[in-house]
């Protein structure tokens, strides 16, 4: 065996996030940029770190994954995963920039959940694809692997995009949604935009388009689909250009001295930079608000991983946080909670576009202050066009972690 231990289970404890990355660090170079490409199957995602469930709610943060990996390896050495996991970096500081974006997908989302069910032909494969039963043996395979692990290999994730779209004809905003509604790791600018590459929208005209032959190299045959299923062709689907883009988010200054309610919500599940920074709150609020991430249900895996993480936070740093709470599940509540607590602000890490942002938004009455980490105030700036010239800028990233501890 070549890579780190073959999991697909995820326990919702930075514990085991911390054991899998030292696990896999020791793959994260050579190993990772030859293998990088084989989805193995479920059980068997030895070749890539599986850790992106606990970076994507900062049980991990990119930072400490960059810091471990470079403990181990050099920088060109561990290039192509540190590229990697940049990528999400660069998804981040792209949406918060261009936030319609994600308001724009909202709304052809729900016009496409119209068509649902007012089209019974459109109904009708809307379904199958999710249920997979479309009777195309691999994306069948993934439509349930998904729906039972709550995780897919990046390459099955490009493939299913692609014959979602060309092959299905299905809107790309109904495959967008399904996978925020099973993924652990689902969210709002990886998950937009990556939706959006595949289907042409997100680098204009250039689309992903799913070939048997790759198909079957990178499953080492477990797949061997017939080319009659891959639309030859795909064309880019039509959508507005770019939005103008804006500046990025600078974020806040807190004074800790002020009485302060704290908010751990489930986009950054590790307070250690802000107790750093003198956070000593009189009570803390743990917020998910993986609901607002779909007007569907989300399936219950996710929402009873992203509790379990968001308490395991709360338990892990339970001497800093003053009385917890749960439950409080709008901004009136949260005002209301925080100014019962005789705060006179509510401080909270900066949640990126998404559901927590637009809560944090509504709350009124009392000053709400989002903290941003200098890893993200330095590197989002820097997402104002394509990937190749933000990854240009990654030793610039490296150069500064040094001292930005996370957890
Ligand atoms: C259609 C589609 C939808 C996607 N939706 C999501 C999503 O909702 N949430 C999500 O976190 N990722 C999403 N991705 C990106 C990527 O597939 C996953 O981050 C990756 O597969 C996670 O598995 P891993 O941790 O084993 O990755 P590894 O290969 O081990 O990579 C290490 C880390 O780098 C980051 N990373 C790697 N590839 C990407 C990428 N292409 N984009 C952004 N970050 C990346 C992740 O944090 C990951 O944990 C999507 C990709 C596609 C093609």
């Amino acid at each position: 065996m070549t890579g780190g231990a073959p999991v697909t289970r995820f326990t919702p404890t930075r514990t085991a996030a911390l054991e899998r990355l030292s696990a896999f660090v020791p793959h994260a170079g050579k190993d990772y940029a030859a293998l990088r490409n084989y989805d193995r199957g479920p059980g068997q995602h030895r070749d890539v770190s599986v850790l992106s469930p606990y970076i994507r709610h900062r049980a991990l943060t990119e930072a400490e994954v960059l810091e471990a990996v470079l403990g181990r390896h050099s920088h060109s050495a561990a290039e192509k995963f540190i590229q990697e996991v940049c990528w999400r970096t660069y998804w981040k500081g792209w949406l918060e920039m261009r936030p319609s974006v994600w308001r724009s997908y909202r709304a052809d989302l729900r016009r496409a959940l119209d068509g649902v069910q007012t089209q019974g032909g459109l109904r009708r494969d809307w379904e199958a694809a999710c249920k997979g039963e479309t009777g195309i043996e691999c994306f069948d395979f993934w439509a349930r692997e998904l729906v039972e692990t709550g995780y897919l290999h990046n390459h099955a994730r490009m493939w299913f995009a692609s014959i979602w779209i060309f092959t299905l004809r299905l809107p790309w905003v109904l495959g967008a949604d399904f996978f925020l509604r099973h993924l652990l790791d689902g969210d709002p600018a990886s998950n937009t935009l990556s939706w959006r590459w595949v289907a042409g929208v997100q680098t204009p005209g250039k689309t992903y388009l799913a070939r048997g032959s790759n198909i079957s190299k990178y499953t080492e045959g477990r797949f061997r689909p017939d080319g009659w299923i891959f639309a030859n062709d795909a064309q880019a689907v039509d959508a507005p250009p770019h939005p103008p883009r804006m500046d990025a988010p600078k974020g806040d200054a807190f004074d800790p001295a002020i009485p302060t309610a704290f908010i751990l919500h489930e986009d950054d599940l590790s307070p250690g930079f802000l107790v750093l920074r003198g956070l000593r709150p009189l009570g803390t609020a743990l917020v998910t608000a993986s609901d607002g991430l779909t007007p569907l249900r989300m399936a219950p895996r996710v929402t009873e991983f992203r509790t379990a993480l968001a308490r395991d936070a709360a338990s892990r740093w339970a001497e800093r946080l003053g009385p917890v709470t749960e439950g409080l599940d709008c901004p009136q509540a949260l005002a209301d909670w925080a100014r019962a607590l005789g705060a006179e602000q509510i401080v909270t890490a900066f949640a990126p576009v998404g559901p927590v942002a637009e809560m944090l938004d509504e709350i009124t009455g009392i000053p709400v202050l989002r903290v941003m980490r200098d890893f993200d105030a330095t590197a989002w700036p820097h997402a104002t066009a394509g990937f190749f010239k933000f990854k240009e800028k990654i030793p610039k990233f490296l150069g500064q972690l040094k001292g930005l501890r996370a957890a």
